[in-house]
């Protein structure tokens, strides 16, 4: 079983002004979707449309929203009550082809709605499953949380793969080796954060050829006790450094309609490809062809596999 957890998730609506966005400026919106979002429900989406079997974690109140759209979808998935309404996060498209995000930091949990969902976390992991935890941490939960969720979850005899960013992945980065999930998945800004050092350098030497920056960080993590660090590099490609390697691949060529969800859907690939018992290198490919796959899709869709062409032609072991 794939179980995802979403401490944040979020109504996701998009906008598209169908022309430039101006700062200041009055625009009149065209197009306009709302869709299920949050790092964990995408990838259980991503993991559901692949015939697995999941269930998405979230607090939501019920009759929220929220919890329709994942009805609609057929996203198995377990609650914990909460009195906030999931937040909305707006992602405006304008041309030429610029993709802006504003999240809403989402509604404060109190100490008794942080407990119920730990606990009810806990009651859904069993040996063997898989556990991915993904986005950031709703007001009220603290910045060390996914250090004492992958713990406690390594100690309950499951895998355990972490998705975050800023203080949340600097505190995970901070426990290890002493706390270490068997899977991180960084980008190269959340790879920057962790090293203290500029992301978007890093993610420009990966486009120019220059591969040693992202590949000694992803090994050092990996070395430090993470099972597997998937490095998404947008159109770089991307990076998975496990079992005391590391293996890069360029991008996949493909449309370019909406970044959003991209990388939740690389992890669903790369917790898809797990469950068909793969190897490293196509792990990576599985992973960045559904990268690739959502960037050609609009707003938050997560791609079902007939969207999705995996070869592994372009990896490399470096
Ligand atoms: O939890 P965060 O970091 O605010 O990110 C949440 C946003 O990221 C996404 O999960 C895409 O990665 C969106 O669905 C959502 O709006």
């Amino acid at each position: 079983m794939i179980i995802t957890f979403t401490a944040n998730p979020s109504l996701d609506r998009t906008v598209d002004l169908g022309g430039p966005l101006t700062p200041g400026g009055v625009h009149r919106i065209g197009a306009d979707s709302t869709q299920p979002g949050g790092k964990g429900i995408n990838v259980a989406l991503g993991a559901h449309r692949a015939g697995l079997a999941v269930t998405a974690v979230l607090p939501a109140a019920s009759g929220d929203p929220l919890l329709s759209l994942l009805e609609a979808e057929g996203l198995p998935h377990r609650t914990s009550p909460v009195a906030g309404a999931v937040r909305t996060n707006l992602t405006v498209l304008s041309t030429p082809q610029i993709t802006t995000k504003l999240n809403e930091p989402g509604a404060q949990l109190t100490t008794a709605e942080v407990n119920a969902l730990e606990a009810l976390l806990s009651e859904c992991v069993s040996p063997g499953d898989s556990v991915m935890l993904s986005g950031s941490l709703a007001p009220g939960l603290p910045a060390d949380e996914y250090v004492r969720l992958v713990a406690a979850i390594r100690s309950q005899g499951a895998w355990v793969g972490v998705d975050t960013s800023d203080a949340p992945l600097t505190a995970l980065a901070a426990a290890l080796p002493a706390v270490a999930p068997d899977f991180l998945k960084p980008n190269a800004e959340e790879l920057g954060q962790i090293l203290g050092v500029d992301g978007n350098l890093l993610e420009q030497q990966a486009e120019d050829g220059d591969l040693d920056g992202v590949r000694d960080a992803a090994l050092d993590l990996h070395q430090r006790g993470v099972g597997a660090v998937l490095v998404t590099l947008g159109a770089a490609g991307g990076l998975l450094a496990t079992e005391g390697s590391a293996w890069y691949s360029s991008s996949p060529s493909g449309p370019m309609v909406s970044t959003v969800g991209a990388g939740d859907s690389a992890t669903a690939g790369y917790l898809i490809a797990r469950e068909l018992g793969e190897d490293p290198a196509r792990r990576l490919a599985r992973a960045l062809a559904y990268g690739t796959a959502a960037v050609g899709l609009p707003g938050t869709t997560i791609p079902r596999p007939d969207q999705v062409h995996v070869t592994a032609d372009r990896v490399v072991r470096l």
